[in-house]
Formats: structure tokens, sequence, C-alpha cells
């Protein structure tokens, strides 16, 4: 199966709906990805077929979970998932930063040769940076354990936003949440063609605690 075949029928096992645009910047993401990771290393992902159901798929499985607004992606690397979610969701914001100015580079490069329109990317480590404006969402995969992402994160996000922390098996974090943070929901996901337990985490810290 071609690449193109394999990621149209993960996004119909997802129950996504995503038109030909978006699924054709997914693969020339891809291929991006595939051909500056053997210059910059940028992922250990390194065939493409497992690209896509590990990055694409895995990235995409979320959607369905997320909510409309202005999104930050912590410790973003390659552009996973904030690109793809900024290709699947062209009508919301999407901030992506990590503190590897090779990985932010990479990213900044995609954005223009994709031409999307509604991602910033960031160069800085997220427990010092200082946006003008505060998130109704973050989110992150493979940054941090659930406690720390919130700790290190709380400065940035928006008096009603929220947290969905990209996990495998989110249980036994729960125990380093902090206190006057709380998980809402612990929502398990099947990746297609990806074999191993995802899960998605999501917080708040109520207002009081900002
Ligand atoms: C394991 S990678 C995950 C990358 C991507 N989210 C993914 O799932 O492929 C973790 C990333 O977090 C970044 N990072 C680590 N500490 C950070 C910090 N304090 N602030 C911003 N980025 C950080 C690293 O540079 C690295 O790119």
């Amino acid at each position: 199966m071609n690449y193109g075949d394999e990621l149209q029928r993960g996004i119909a096992q997802l129950g996504i709906a995503l038109d030909a645009e978006a699924q054709r910047k997914l693969l020339d993401y891809l291929a991006l990805l595939h051909k500056w990771n053997k210059v910059y290393n940028l992922t250990a992902i390194r065939d493409p077929q497992q690209m896509v159901s590990h990055h694409l798929l895995d990235s995409l499985a979320v959607l369905p979970h997320l909510w409309a607004g202005r999104w930050l992606d912590v410790g973003c690397g390659a552009g996973l998932p904030g690109v793809v979610l900024a290709i699947a969701r062209p009508g919301w914001r999407f901030e992506l930063l990590d503190s590897n100015s090779k990985k932010t580079s990479f990213v900044q490069q995609a954005v223009i040769e994709l031409g999307l329109k509604n991602v910033s990317v960031h160069c800085a480590r997220v427990e010092e940076w200082q946006p003008s404006e505060k998130f109704d969402g973050i989110i992150s995969r493979a940054f941090t354990d659930l406690g720390d992402f919130l700790r290190i994160t709380r400065h940035l996000m928006a008096e009603q936003g929220r947290w969905a922390a990209m996990k495998g098996l989110a249980e036994r974090e729960l125990a380093g949440v902090p206190d006057g943070c709380q998980v809402e929901r612990i929502i398990p996901l099947q990746v297609p063609g990806l074999h191993a337990a995802r899960s998605l985490v999501i917080a708040t810290c109520p207002m009081a605690e900002h």
C-alpha cells in the first residue's frame, strides 16, 4: 500500500473528515520530514511507511477530542503533533515551541513550504517563554511527565483553558499531578497501524491557582 492509501484508510478508521488538500499537505509534510531527517536527525522513525502511523495518524487520533481556539504545542520537535493538527484545522491558531533551534528551523521551513497561515514557530525554553496572549489549549507529545507538563506551562494557560497530554499509559503519571490541578478525562485511543497503548489526558488547573 502506498503512503497516500495508508493515510486515507487510517483517516477513515479514525472517523475524521479531511479534504484532499489537507491530505496532500500531510503527505508533503511527511516527504519533508523524511528528506531532512537524514541530515538533521529530527525523529528516530526513519521509515516513511512507519511515519504515516506513528506520526501522522498518531497526531490525528487526538483531533476529535480537541476544541477550537488558540493552541500551543510544547516540545514540538519536528512539528508533532502541531503541524499535523494545523493542517487538519486551518481555522484554529497554533503556536509551536521547542528549545532546539535545529528542530524549530526545520518546522519554520516546513510551515513556509506547506503554506500554513495558522502557525507560528518559537525557539525557547517553555519555562522562560512569555507570549503576549495565553492559550485555550496546550498540547504535548513525548515532552515530559504529566505533572511537570502542567507545572511548567501553567503561566501560559488562559482562565478557561485545558491541557491535552498525549500519552501511552497515563495512569502511572497521575500521582505527579500538582495540587490545584485535576485530570478531567483519560481517553483511550486506537491508532491505525500503531500497536501500542495510546491515550489522551485532558487536565485543568482552576483559575484561583493561576
Ligand atoms: C522527545 S521530543 C518530542 C518531540 C515531538 N513532540 C514528538 O512527539 O515527536 C521532546 C522535545 O522537547 C523539547 N524540549 C525539552 N525541554 C524543553 C523545554 N524546557 N522547553 C521547550 N522544549 C523543550 C526537546 O528539544 C525535544 O524536541
